[in-house]
């Protein structure tokens, strides 16, 4: 049945699509902060994801589900860790949020915990037996993407095989690259190649591939990336907190690159809240390129339809269009810190100045998943307090 929301005095917006998440470190927000991106996977990441159990993942998909809803984000591409993926697929199944999601897929590294290290065997077959059951799920409202975690904990014959089966299913390639210079220099001293060059090497550069942060990249990466039609995530607010960089998005953006946005995960941001990406987006680059450089129209676009052709979904998503889905959130801008309204451009004001709390209402494939500020297929307190027994569970666990 056709249903009438009442946008007087509204602003609508297409929903945030984001590019890079991961649900499974939802519950881990606070558990890892001020480390660089090696010591925070080894030290806090790894442990936790390796105490993971199908209850514990469910809860972390719907702990940063309902903050995605509440804060206007109704596409994600998110990758899970090793085990449960089944759990986290069944909380986006239930809560109506769009996602590309897959198991992370590791299957070398000394350092990584033995809970979570697979045989490359297992990691492959139980990403097919997963992307069988979940690819094109609810009218393709959920699409598999393989997940090889970074290059660091894949084997070149996993790798390999990924880009084979990506090609076979016609799915998606979703992979961490050029996050931090020491990721990168030991991506060189073992595979005797950049990050990139690597991957190209291996023939997955290609338009199916999307690379989250993507910072340390020299010019001939960038020219692959440019002529191989690879996707990038840029994650500012992640980029920022691991103390990584900050990715050249501005030349990127001059070269065509297809960019999407995206808040990584809670326990290296620690939110997964749009608005604070767009914001960050838009003022880091402002010192090195000038106050006009990333502007809010480019950033709000990144934010949406740019974030719809990273997933390759520009067709259905990212605008508000007649024959695109309705995927769009009703925002409230009648408050303080977004007045005065007059002679204001309306993009400025929701990439500079509003926030997560003007989300009124948002729609994902028709369906009303928050009205009014209500969320329609979560139990807020029930999630929370889910959420604290099982983060309290899994500390209880590490070694
Ligand atoms: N930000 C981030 N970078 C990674 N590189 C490999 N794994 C991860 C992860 O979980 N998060």
């Amino acid at each position: 049945m056709d249903r009438v929301l009442n946008g007087k005095q509204r602003t609508v917006i297409p929903g945030f699509v984001q590019t890079h998440v991961h649900l499974c470190q939802t519950l881990f927000r606070g558990q890892a902060d001020d480390l660089e991106l090696l010591d925070w996977l080894k030290l806090k990441i790894w442990p936790l994801e390796a105490a993971h159990d199908e209850e514990s993942i469910y809860y972390s998909a719907l702990l940063g589900i309902g903050e995605l809803i509440q804060s206007g984000t109704t596409t994600i591409i998110d990758m899970e860790t090793v085990h449960h993926t089944a759990s986290a697929f069944q909380a986006i199944a239930e809560t109506g949020i769009r996602a590309l999601s897959g198991k992370v897929m590791m299957d070398m590294g000394s350092e990584v915990p033995k809970g979570l290290l697979e045989t490359t065997e297992q990691s492959l077959q139980e990403s097919v037996d997963l992307l069988k059951t979940w690819h094109q799920f609810d009218n393709g409202r959920i699409q598999y993407a393989f997940a090889p975690r970074f290059v660091l904990s894949c084997s070149e014959t996993l790798l390999l095989a990924v880009r084979d089966l990506a090609q076979q299913y016609d799915v998606k390639i979703h992979t961490h690259a050029a996050e931090n210079q020491e990721e990168i220099r030991i991506v060189e001293r073992e595979r005797k190649m950049r990050n990139v060059a690597y991957l190209d090497h291996l023939g997955l550069a290609s338009p199916r591939l999307i690379l989250a942060h993507s910072i340390w990249l020299d010019e001939n990466e960038r020219s692959i990336m440019q002529t191989r039609g690879v996707k990038m995530t840029h994650c500012p607010g992640s980029n920022l907190k691991l103390a990584s960089g900050i990715a050249d998005v501005p030349s990127m953006l001059a070269m065509n690159f297809h960019v999407g946005l995206g808040a990584d995960g809670a326990a290296c941001n620690n939110n997964l809240d749009m608005f604070n990406e767009m914001r960050l987006a838009a003022l880091i680059q402002k010192p090195s390129y000038g106050p006009t450089a990333m502007n809010a129209h480019t950033v709000l676009r990144m934010a949406t339809l740019g974030g719809a052709e990273v997933a390759g979904l520009d067709h259905l998503i990212g605008s508000i269009e007649i024959g695109k889905k309705a995927d769009f959130c009703i925002l409230n801008v009648e408050d303080f810190h977004v007045y005065p309204s007059v002679e204001v451009d309306p993009v400025a004001r929701i990439v500079y100045s509003a926030t997560h709390a003007n989300v009124e209402t948002t729609v994902i494939d028709g369906r009303v998943v928050m009205e009014n500020r209500r969320l329609t297929t979560i139990d807020k307190q029930m999630v929370l307090q889910e959420a604290n027994r099982a983060i309290k569970r899994l500390l209880a666990r590490l070694p």
